[in-house]
């Protein structure tokens, strides 16, 4: 992906590209929950790339609006014909961005927000360095053990797995832009699109061909 711009036609010439912002961290830290709040708000102008899945659906959710629930064979008949942006296997099952609602919507000007595990989120680093990456991270590992306990959606041997698994994950927090700790949901959403407000204006996002243009204007 190129490296891409904002300003929304205020600099004349430049690409109006959507910015990609990417929040992950350890599962049960809260991810699903703070970009919920996110989009529940009335000035919310990100579009959520709804992720496709072979899990099973849990009580209360609807397909095509919390996941695609696809099977196995269906999973992998997208990644062979290069369908997926990213995907990760996650205890048992795959997770991933279907790549043609990400692509459309940058290039429509769009802002695009995926809420992805660390692994899927550092396939999208190698393809889209320009892209927003920001870390959710728990306070300290008791409350993560007790956000995954109260969820209720796991039974004991799957949250030892998820527990283990998160302390690798936080690991990585390392290759992130920016880390924010999800101790009060509010707090951590305001953080975020402060973030995100501050980035529209990193310089690599401005960097338009100024070469090309002063032939244009030495014309
Ligand atoms: N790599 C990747 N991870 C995803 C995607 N969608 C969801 N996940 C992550 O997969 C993990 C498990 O998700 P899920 O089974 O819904 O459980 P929960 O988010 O922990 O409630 C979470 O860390 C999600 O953020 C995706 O498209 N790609
Ligand atoms: N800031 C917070 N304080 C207390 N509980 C939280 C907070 N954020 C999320 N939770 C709770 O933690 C659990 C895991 O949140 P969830 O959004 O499912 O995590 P993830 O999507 O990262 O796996 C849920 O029961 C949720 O209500």
């Amino acid at each position: 992906m190129e490296l891409t711009h904002y300003f929304r036609g205020e600099i004349k010439n430049m690409s109006n590209r959507g910015m990609l912002i990417v929040l992950s961290g350890p599962s049960g830290v809260g991810k699903g929950t703070v970009r919920k709040a996110i989009f529940e708000q009335d000035d919310n102008k990100f579009h959520y790339s709804i992720s496709m899945t072979t899990r099973a659906m849990r009580p209360g959710e609807v397909n095509g609006r919390d996941y695609f629930f696809v099977s196995k064979e269906q999973f992998e008949n997208e990644i062979a014909t290069g369908g997926m942006l990213e995907y990760a296997r996650y205890v048992d099952n795959y997770y991933g961005t279907p790549l043609k609602y990400v692509n459309e919507m940058l290039d429509s000007g769009k802002d695009v927000f995926l809420e992805i595990e660390v692994n899927g989120a550092m396939q999208v680093r190698e393809k889209c360095p320009d892209g927003l990456f920001i870390f959710l991270t728990p306070p300290d590992l008791m409350e993560l053990r007790h956000r995954i306990i109260e969820r209720g959606t796991d039974d004991l041997a799957t949250i030892d797995k998820r527990m283990e698994k998160a302390v690798d994950e936080i690991e990585m927090m390392q290759n992130y832009d920016y880390a924010v700790v999800n101790d009060e949901v509010p707090s951590a959403v305001e953080k975020i699109k402060t973030i995100i407000r501050a980035e529209r204006w990193r310089v690599k996002r401005f960097l338009p061909d100024y070469k090309k243009q002063l032939g244009d204007v030495l014309k």
